[in-house]
């Protein structure tokens, strides 16, 4: 479907009931060429959507629907907001021509084996990757841009949140050749919506509010084979990375910490300059993704409810490392706002409707 600048398309949501289905509607709600249709859940199916989602008043009186292939059928837009392994079935059964979204993990890796290893379960198979920033990178230059790949998909796999934040941090250095991509450490902090919406036991109050806790340690997060092949469409032709996870008690955000060695031949006392060049070039003409002004630090509130990646960038002379910080809200460019500014490209829609780049302060 391509859209013309006065239609809008009709939109279901399978798993509306969770939290990246309800970010997706409050995105969906005012978004210009857009109009909400059948919305699905599965434990809450038969009840409202404002007894779910409070917040989303236009849409409160919507009743939500049992997830099927038929409740979803006859609109142009599907998204899939389900646990992973939930929505390669239900996909498989949708009219080719219908624009899906999914919101999960099961169409994002391409390698069979990854999937098999870090999920243990048959794979879906790979859709057309929605991180519109995704450098095209080979010999240490840029030849394109994730986004090309979009324009007039009827697949999408939007990425994961973690993946989303470390990717954009890491991969101006890993495309322009100036950091090793085989020695890559990446820690972050995490909101708790992270997790979902379902009950979990590591996740309650009492033990949530007033500490941070690690987890997935050691090598075994999901998000690892997924960042390896962006960086890997960037340029990297091995990539090692470290990364661990850690729990902080807010809603929302994600603040990653990434550093990579820089490469042999940079003289770490004199790189800072280059290097502050090669992101400010890979971000100068991106709507969502900012490297911010030298010296200041992102924040997760700066971005809080924006679909905006903020970015800094430091060489650590002493360590011989480069540096980045990059904070998004999980939910909005690590989930549903990205996957709008997917389909925005995906529907030939400009890439910004309906979405904005300004957080919630203070
Ligand atoms: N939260 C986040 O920040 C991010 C989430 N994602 C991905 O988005 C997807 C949804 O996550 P999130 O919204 O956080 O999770 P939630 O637990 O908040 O929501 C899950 C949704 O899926 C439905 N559901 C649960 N079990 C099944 C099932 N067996 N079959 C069909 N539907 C089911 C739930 O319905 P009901 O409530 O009625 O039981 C609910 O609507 C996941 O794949 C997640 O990994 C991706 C990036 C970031
Ligand atoms: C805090 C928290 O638990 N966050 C989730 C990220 C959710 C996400 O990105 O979803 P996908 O699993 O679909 O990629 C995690 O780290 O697994």
């Amino acid at each position: 479907m391509h859209m013309t600048s006065t239609q809008r398309a009709r939109v279901a949501v399978a798993g509306a009931s969770g939290y990246a289905g309800g970010e997706f509607l409050r995105l969906a709600a005012n978004h210009p060429h857009l109009a909400v249709g059948a919305l699905t859940a599965h434990s809450n199916a038969g009840a409202s959507l404002g007894s779910l989602h409070p917040h989303l008043r236009s849409l409160a009186d919507r009743v939500l629907a049992p997830t099927s292939v038929e409740a979803l059928a006859g609109h142009d837009v599907v998204v899939l907001a389900l646990p992973h392994g939930a929505s390669g079935a239900i996909a498989a059964q949708l009219p080719d021509d219908v624009l899906v979204l999914d919101l999960g993990a099961d169409h994002r890796l391409t390698s069979p084996a990854a999937w098999e290893q870090f999920y243990g379960s048959p794979h879906a198979g790979s859709w057309p990757y929605g991180l519109p920033e995704l450098l095209h990178a080979s010999g240490g230059a840029v030849t394109g841009r994730q986004r090309d790949v979009l324009h007039g998909a009827t697949r999408v796999a939007v990425p994961g949140c973690n993946v989303t934040a470390v990717t954009l941090g890491l991969q101006p250095g890993v495309a322009a050749g100036i950091v090793e991509a085989r020695d890559l450490v990446a820690v972050l902090a995490n909101g708790y919506s992270g997790a979902g919406k379902a009950l979990k036991t590591h996740l309650l109050a009492s033990e949530a509010l007033g500490s941070a806790a690690p987890y997935a340690v050691g090598g075994t997060h999901r998000h690892i084979p997924e960042i390896r092949q962006n960086l890997a469409v960037a340029g990297a032709e091995d990539v090692t990375l470290s990364f661990t996870p850690t729990l902080v008690p807010m809603a929302r955000g994600i603040l990653a910490t990434a550093t990579a060695r820089l490469a042999p031949g940079l003289d770490p006392a004199t790189a800072a300059d280059a290097v502050r060049d090669v992101w400010e070039r890979a971000y100068a003409d991106e709507p969502f993704v900012h490297l911010l002004p030298e010296g200041q630090w992102p924040t997760t509130a700066m971005t809080l409810g924006a679909n905006t990646a903020l970015i800094q960038v430091a060489v650590d002379a002493a360590a011989g490392r480069v540096v980045t910080v990059t904070a998004i809200d999980n939910l909005v460019k690590g989930t549903a706002g990205g996957a709008v500014q997917s389909l925005n490209l995906a529907l030939g829609l400009p890439e910004t409707a309906g979405l904005i780049t300004e957080g919630v302060a203070p």
